[in-house]
């Protein structure tokens, strides 16, 4: 068996790990990077996330006039198909086109803190290394209910490649992948249908931000059936039933979005002593260690699951590695998220329902998007604009967005916040016209 030794060892080709390895190879290191599979160059968000999803969602928006719809989804499809193979190529070029940077196709397992197993198609080889860097991302939580492994039944990576559009969809899980593929299907011509185990709809925003999703949700024609705990999935001759606590529903494809869960599968960690939370992510400290000389980021170290928090956790260690050590995971908050939805719906801070929950003296003020020129000439009138800030300061605490655009506008409010940017400014701050920024005028203007 072969044997190498190298000063640094990434493990996962993710966001925060090829980041690193092309840092670590441009600063003069050699660096191994190992991933499983040939087809994941690049990572969850570039071959089965983010962007065949965003991709999917575009095609089907740009196409939402057309009646034909079985033909807007084979034409998505094939857009699809045609760019995630290209990004993926970029990838491995960017990659291994560095001189000191090389990539192999092997799934890693630690044989002891320093020595690692790497299994692939070229091969066993047996690496030790100074430095190990894991990112070995998440995968989809299959959660335990009878007749699962039914042959209707997919993950998002399973939704992202249908080979025929469904008729009937039902979507268990009514989280940020559930009400994406939700409306990515409804542009589709697909009758949509969400179960979601919860009593609340998207319990973490609003009540009046909740209530006009659903709205929009529904007058688009998808089903939301909450409280419904799935008992088991009877397989038939012409579609799969889903037998609930809310009764039985029929579909010819069922898309499971329940959550991920850390892919530490087969890495035996703890051969290198390297513990793991209650819920399976690596314990790491706030500088992303999990031992003296092994790092964990993105997904499997329990953060945040979003590709702009995998590059975030890149910075951290990186400043480890060439910086000054200080950057750390309590420096972030607050950071922005969005849905994919339309509107998108994109959150920075505090909900008015968690302000009060801190005993905040808050003021807060709503927009409702039909009331904004650019989305009247979007004809994007649903949504509903909302933000919180302090009574007596009038530092702006959070911003909700749920309007047309919100996905790009939220990330001006990342900046205002972690400079302290008063509502005052934003009220009369001179926006473009007619931009779908220029209504923050008139959110802030009582603030
Ligand atoms: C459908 C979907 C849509 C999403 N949309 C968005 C979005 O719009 N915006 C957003 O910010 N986030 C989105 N996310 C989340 C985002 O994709 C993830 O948070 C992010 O990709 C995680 O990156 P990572 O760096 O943790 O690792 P990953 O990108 O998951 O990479 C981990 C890599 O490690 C490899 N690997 C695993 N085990 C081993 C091993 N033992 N040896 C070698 N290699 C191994 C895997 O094959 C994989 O390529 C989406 C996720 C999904 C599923
Ligand atoms: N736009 C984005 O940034 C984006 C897009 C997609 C995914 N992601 C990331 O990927 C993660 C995973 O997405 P997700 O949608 O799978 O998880 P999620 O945590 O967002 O939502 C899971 C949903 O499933 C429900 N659920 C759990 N078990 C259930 C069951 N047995 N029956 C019915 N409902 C059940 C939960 O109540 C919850 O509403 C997200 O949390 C997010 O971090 C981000």
């Amino acid at each position: 068996m072969q044997t190498l030794h190298t000063p640094n060892l990434v493990i996962g080709f993710g966001k925060a790990g090829k980041t690193l390895a092309a840092d670590l190879a441009q600063h003069g290191q050699d660096v191994l990077l190992a991933e499983a599979s040939a087809q994941m160059y690049g990572g969850t968000c570039i071959n089965v996330g983010c962007i065949p999803s965003k991709k999917l969602i575009a095609e089907g928006e740009r196409r939402a006039l057309e009646a034909d719809k079985a033909a807007v989804f084979g034409a998505a499809m094939q857009a699809k198909n045609g760019l995630i193979p290209k990004l993926r190529a970029a990838n491995f070029a960017k990659l291994d086109g560095l001189e000191r940077a090389r990539v192999i196709n092997a799934r890693a397992r630690f044989e002891d803190a320093h020595t690692v197993m790497l299994s692939g198609p070229e091969g066993e080889l047996r690496v030790t290394a100074d430095r190990i860097f894991i990112n070995t991302g998440s995968l989809p939580v299959v959660p335990r209910i009878e007749g699962v492994d039914g042959k209707r039944i997919y993950d998002s990576t399973g939704a992202l490649s249908l080979a025929e559009r469904p008729q009937r969809l039902l979507i268990v899980g009514g989280g940020y992948i559930g009400l994406e593929f939700a409306f990515m299907y409804r542009a589709f011509g697909s009758e949509v249908t969400v179960l979601d185990a919860g009593e609340t709809f998207l319990p973490r925003e609003d009540r009046d931000i909740a209530a006009e999703m659903q709205r929009i949700l529904e007058a688009k024609g998808v089903r939301l059936v909450l409280g419904a705990a799935t008992q088991r999935f009877e397989e038939g001759a012409q579609h799969t039933t889903a037998v609930t606590s809310k009764g039985r529903f029929d579909a010819d494809a069922i898309l499971l979005a329940t959550g991920r869960r850390p892919n530490t599968d087969g890495l035996a960690l703890e051969k290198a002593g390297v513990a793991v939370t209650e819920r399976g992510f690596i314990q790491v400290d706030e500088h992303l260690r999990a031992a003296p000389h092994i790092w964990a980021m993105g997904d499997v170290a329990g953060s945040p699951q979003f590709t702009y928090i995998s590059l975030d956790d890149w910075r951290i260690v990186r400043d480890q590695l060439f910086g000054q050590g200080q950057r750390s995971t309590a420096d972030r908050a607050p950071f922005p998220t969005a849905v994919f939805t339309q509107p998108p719906l994109a959150h920075i801070g505090m909900t008015e329902a968690a302000a009060r929950q801190a005993g905040r003296n808050i003021k807060v003020a709503t927009l409702k998007a039909e009331a904004i020129p650019k989305a009247k000439i979007l004809g994007q009138t649903d949504g509903l604009l909302k933000a919180v800030t302090d009574a007596g300061t009038g530092e702006i605490l959070g911003v909700t967005l749920l309007c047309a655009e919100s996905h790009e506008i939220i990330n001006l409010f990342k900046m205002a916040i972690d400079h302290r940017v008063p509502a005052s400014y934003v009220k009369s701050q001179i926006f473009t016209h007619p931009t779908m920024s220029e209504a923050l005028n008139d959110l802030f203007a009582s603030l």
